[in-house]
């Protein structure tokens, strides 16, 4: 599958800018003046406890949820004149494709939908990028099963490499590695690892500390629909730990890197 090549380093051309964004989901405030730049070329985790609004986030960014306040830009257009979905790939936390019955061939192919002309055929491209998206995720020996006869790591496996095959320019994943056992999750951090040297842009919801960990340029610690701390992993980390976890008790977390991942640090 062809990709872009990396510019030679982080642009800073801002690929996704949040501006004082708030959301209500039933009628209550789930974010609360989110403001964030994710550059070109960046790899961004968005960290918190369970509740803290990170699927809120992301599917705020995508215009998938109303905003009740602030702005979200997309490749420096505002989300509501944003047309070129092509760019983005998503990767949700649980996608009703996986109950669908679809092929996995099928699946993967949806991801390309946007990129192809109305009413014609599949190009070779098409093909190719499809087969070369499921053999990256270790897949493309399950090209013609039922996606429902899939375990749930390997249909998250799917997904990814459905966001894959459309070459998206900024790739969001909820919790990609959610199921997925660690040897496949070093896969998927080596095939996203290439994608990012390549100028993919990342924002990725993330729960644990693992494979992809390292690729990550920065964290976005939210807490109850804030941020509350910014920066490197390794900084974040080395941050003092008091603070408070989702059900509001304060403790002392337990461990730099555990609490930054369920938004107990606060950087001070
Ligand atoms: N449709 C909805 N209506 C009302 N409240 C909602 C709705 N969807 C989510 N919420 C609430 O918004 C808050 C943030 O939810 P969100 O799913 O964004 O959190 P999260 O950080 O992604 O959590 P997790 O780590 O558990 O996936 C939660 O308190 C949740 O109960």
């Amino acid at each position: 599958m062809p990709v872009t090549p990396r510019p030679e380093a982080v642009s800073g051309e801002p690929v996704l800018e949040v501006e004082d964004l708030s959301v209500l989901l039933g009628h209550l405030p789930v974010l609360r003046g989110i403001t964030m730049a994710v550059g070109r070329g960046e790899a961004v985790a968005l960290l918190g406890g369970n509740g803290s609004g990170k699927s809120t986030l992301v599917r705020s960014i995508l215009g998938l949820l109303p905003i009740a306040r602030g702005a979200v830009s997309l490749f420096g257009e505002p989300l509501g004149r944003f047309r070129h979905w092509s760019r983005v790939g998503y990767v949700p936390q649980r996608s009703a494709a996986a109950a669908s019955g679809a092929t996995v061939a099928e699946i993967v192919s949806s991801g390309r939908l946007s990129l192809r002309r109305p009413f014609l055929p599949r190009t070779n491209r098409d093909k190719a990028a499809v087969r070369e998206a499921l053999d990256l995720v270790g897949m493309g020996g399950r090209a013609r099963s039922d996606v429902r006869e899939l375990s749930g790591g390997q249909q998250q496996r799917v997904l990814i490499a459905r966001a894959l095959a459309g070459e998206p320019e900024l790739l969001v994943l909820d919790e990609p590695t959610a199921g997925v056992d660690l040897e496949h999750q070093q896969v998927l951090a080596d095939v996203i690892s290439a994608r990012v040297s390549a100028g993919l842009t990342v924002v990725v919801v993330l729960h644990e500390i693992g494979p992809l960990t390292p690729l990550i340029d920065r964290g976005v610690v939210l807490r109850e629909g804030r941020i509350v701390a910014q920066g490197p992993l390794a900084e974040i980390g080395s941050v003092a730990h008091a603070g408070h976890d989702h059900t509001g008790h304060e403790h002392v977390g337990p461990g730099p890197r555990g609490s930054i991942l369920d938004g107990t640090v606060e950087r001070g």
